[in-house]
Parts: structure tokens; C-alpha cells; sequence
């Protein structure tokens, strides 16, 4: 047997996803059932103090890691193959344009940018350098996800027409964060439909898109129709919801952080995929949930448990950056760049129905 690919990373932002990512990279791969990858590492950066990326290498088991205390040097740094960036979305295209444009290959948290265009520079400067770039929607990766893919392209349920997927979970922003805090700071491209949207539209775009034959795709792009309502205190959206209309096909993505999709925490379904025959009821948190129920017409229940064997899941989709790396492959198949564009393209498309706009610094694609 040949030794496995190994793949050095480079942190950029040490904050709290940051952490969960690192600790799956230095997992036993084999304990997901892995073995032609090896994940490390390698060095970390807080633009804040050196202290902080040296204390998030030891935290997260990587205590030999080089810690800086600039995102310059760990880009800069030869011994990273490629760079994850986990800092808030407003950051995301001037971190990336930066690390692409010193060579590294790159895996950006979601969502991609603040908006299509930023993301479309990205995807031809990474195309114009032959680096790799992929946005890090970790769910798409989960065997979940491919499970549901394959289900729906093999027809279980019949010829699928329509989609509903949320993802909210109640915070009463007013009690649990600070008008500065990420998730409501215009500043930093706060708001619902970012971060939490992004994956319910995720939903409809794996099931009602990426499983579509290429043939059709071109032919198949989707018009889209939405609204959002806004946090008093800041502007920016609490809840929205999005009707994306393929020509055969409907999603509804919606997500909220007023209210919760499974207020109980007890397996709600949050995604419904609805075909001819039956339906694909898949469990809340949309983000990485662990089962789902195919409910086929005359045929009854059938209940599929998906846990995370070990770790928290972000493992996948660095196996799968790693594997692009070791075949050249400059994009992932599973999402692809052009699915990362389509879903920034709704998101646009919803701020700009509801008049709902970032400071021009950050919509931006000047840096
Ligand atoms: N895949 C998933 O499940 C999740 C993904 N995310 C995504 O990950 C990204 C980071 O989220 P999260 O880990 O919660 O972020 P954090 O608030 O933990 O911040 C991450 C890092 O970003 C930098 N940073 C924080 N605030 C600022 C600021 N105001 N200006 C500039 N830089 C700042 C800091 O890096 P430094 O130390 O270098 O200053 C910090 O360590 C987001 O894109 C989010 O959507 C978040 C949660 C879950
Ligand atoms: O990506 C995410 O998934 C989990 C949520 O708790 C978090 O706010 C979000 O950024």
C-alpha cells in the first residue's frame, strides 16, 4: 500500500470554526475510514497576536505548528500547501485574493465573499494561476449528502420537483450578541441569509441542481425571488426566505435566527426533497444533519442514521481539498465553483429585492 498524500495547512483566522476544522485535520483518518489522505497542521496566523495563533496551535493538538503573527508570513510560509480562511465573510475576498496571488491554493469558509462579483475574481485569478480554490460548505461532503444525491439521481422518489430546506435556530440576537459581533455586524456581512442561508440554499442547489445532467445544466440556471426581514438594532437580515425556480423544479430555502426549526432538538426534519413518488425527509441542523427518511408512496418509512464517526465532520471536506490537490485538480466536483457562484448570485439577488446593501467597502472589488 502507498503512503498516504499528505497535505500541510495553513490557518488563517484561529477563531472558533478554525478550531473545530483543525481538530478534524489532525484526526486519525483511518477512524473515518481513510487512508489515502493525511491531513497536518502546519502553521497558523492571527492577524491579532502571535500569542493567539501559538496558544490555537496547542489547543488544537498541532503544538509543533509554526505560529505568526501575520496572515503575510503564513501565506509566504513554503512548508503550507494551502490555506484555510476562517474569519468573518467581509474578510474572506481580500484574504483569499491575497493568498492566491502568493501561490497558495485556497479553502475559504462560507459564504464565499460578500457578493458574486468578489467570488468571480476569485474563481479567475485561481483559474489564471492553476491554484485550487473551493468554498468550505462542509455539508456537501457528509455522506449524508452524497447519499441523498445518489437516491435522488437514481430516482427513488421519482422525478424530483420541489424542495424545502431551513435552517434556524432561535438567538434572540438582542440577548446573545453584541451589536459588533459577526453575525449582526453590517461591518463584517452579518445577517442571516449569509451565514445561515447559505446552507439551506445549499439544499436545493445539491438536490435540484448538481444532480441534474450536465447536458441540461446550461439550459437549467434559475430564477430566483425572495425577501428578508431586518435586526432593528443594526440592519442587517434576521430571517428571509427564497424561492428558487429551476424550469422542472422549485426550492424554498429559508433560515432564521428568530426562530428555531426544531425548537425541541430532538431529529425535526428541516429539509424536504419531494419527488413523484415519495419524499426525502432530512433532520435539522441542515448544516450537518445525521439522518433522514425516505418515504416512498405505499412502501412505508425507511429510516437511514448517518452520525460523524469521529470529530465534528470538516474532515471531509478537507479529504476531498487534499484529493483535488494530489490529482491537480484546480475545483471540487462537489462544488464545483460554478454552484459556489450560482448560490452567491441568489444571495444577491435577495439583498437587492430587498434593498438590503453592505458599506461599499466591503461590497467592494477594489483592495
Ligand atoms: N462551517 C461551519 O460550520 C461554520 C463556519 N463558519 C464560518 O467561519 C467564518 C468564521 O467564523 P467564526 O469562527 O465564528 O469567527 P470568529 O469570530 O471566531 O473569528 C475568526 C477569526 O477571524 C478574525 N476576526 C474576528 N473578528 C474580526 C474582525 N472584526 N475583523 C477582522 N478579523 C476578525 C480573528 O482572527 P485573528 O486572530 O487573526 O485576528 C478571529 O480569530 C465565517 O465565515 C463563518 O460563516 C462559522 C461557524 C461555523
Ligand atoms: O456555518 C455556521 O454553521 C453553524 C452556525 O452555528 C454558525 O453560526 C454558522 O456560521
Amino acid at each position: 500500500m502507498s503512503a498516504p498524500y499528505t497535505v500541510r495547512w495553513g490557518i488563517l483566522g484561529p477563531g472558533w470554526i478554525a478550531g473545530e476544522f483543525s481538530k478534524d485535520l489532525v484526526l486519525d483518518p483511518s477512524t473515518r475510514g481513510v487512508t489515502d489522505i493525511k491531513h497536518i497542521v502546519q502553521a497558523a496566523a492571527s492577524a491579532t497576536s502571535l500569542e493567539r495563533a501559538k496558544t490555537f496551535l496547542s489547543d488544537v493538538g498541532a503544538p509543533n505548528g509554526t505560529a505568526y503573527g501575520s496572515y503575510e508570513e503564513l501565506i509566504a510560509d513554503p512548508n503550507v500547501d494551502i490555506i484555510y480562511i476562517a474569519t468573518p465573510h467581509s474578510h474572506h475576498f481580500p484574504q483569499c485574493l491575497m493568498a492566491l496571488n502568493a501561490g497558495k491554493p485556497v479553502v475559504c469558509e462560507k459564504p464565499f465573499t460578500v457578493n458574486t462579483e468578489q467570488t468571480r475574481i476569485l474563481v479567475e485569478l485561481a483559474r489564471n494561476k492553476g491554484l485550487f480554490l473551493m468554498e468550505a460548505v462542509w455539508t456537501r461532503f457528509f455522506p449524508i449528502s452524497v447519499q441523498i444525491r445518489a437516491l435522488i439521481k437514481e430516482g427513488r422518489i421519482g422525478e424530483v420537483r420541489r424542495v424545502f430546506a431551513d435552517l434556524s435556530m432561535a438567538q434572540a440576537p438582542e440577548e446573545k450578541y453584541d451589536d459588533s459581533h459577526r453575525m449582526v455586524n453590517p461591518d463584517l456581512a452579518g445577517g442571516v441569509l449569509l451565514d445561515l442561508g447559505v446552507y439551506s440554499l445549499t439544499w436545493v442547489y445539491q438536490t435540484l441542481y448538481h444532480t441534474l445532467p450536465a447536458a441540461v445544466k446550461p439550459q437549467s440556471k434559475p430564477t430566483v425571488t425572495g425577501t428578508i426581514s431586518k435586526y432593528e438594532r443594526t440592519g442587517v437580515d434576521v430571517e428571509n426566505a427564497v424561492i428558487v425556480k429551476f424550469p422542472n423544479s422549485i426550492g424554498i430555502a429559508t433560515s432564521s435566527i428568530r426562530v428555531a426549526a426544531d425548537p425541541e432538538d430532538n431529529n425535526h426534519t428541516a429539509i424536504k426533497i419531494q419527488g413523484t413518488l415519495g419524499e426525502i425527509r432530512v433532520d435539522h441542523p441542515a448544516y450537518a444533519p445525521a439522518g433522514y427518511s425516505i418515504v416512498v408512496a405505499g412502501k412505508g418509512v425507511e429510516r437511514v442514521e448517518c452520525p460523524v464517526p469521529a470529530g465534528k465532520g470538516m474532515h471531509w471536506e478537507a479529504d476531498e481539498a487534499a484529493r483535488c490537490l494530489r490529482d491537480g485538480k484546480l475545483e471540487s466536483e462537489t462544488i464545483p465553483l460554478e454552484e459556489s457562484l450560482l448560490v452567491m448570485e441568489a444571495m444577491d439577488t435577495v439583498r437587492a429585492q430587498a434593498g438590503f446593501r453592505y458599506p461599499e467597502v466591503i461590497e467592494s472589488t477594489e483592495h
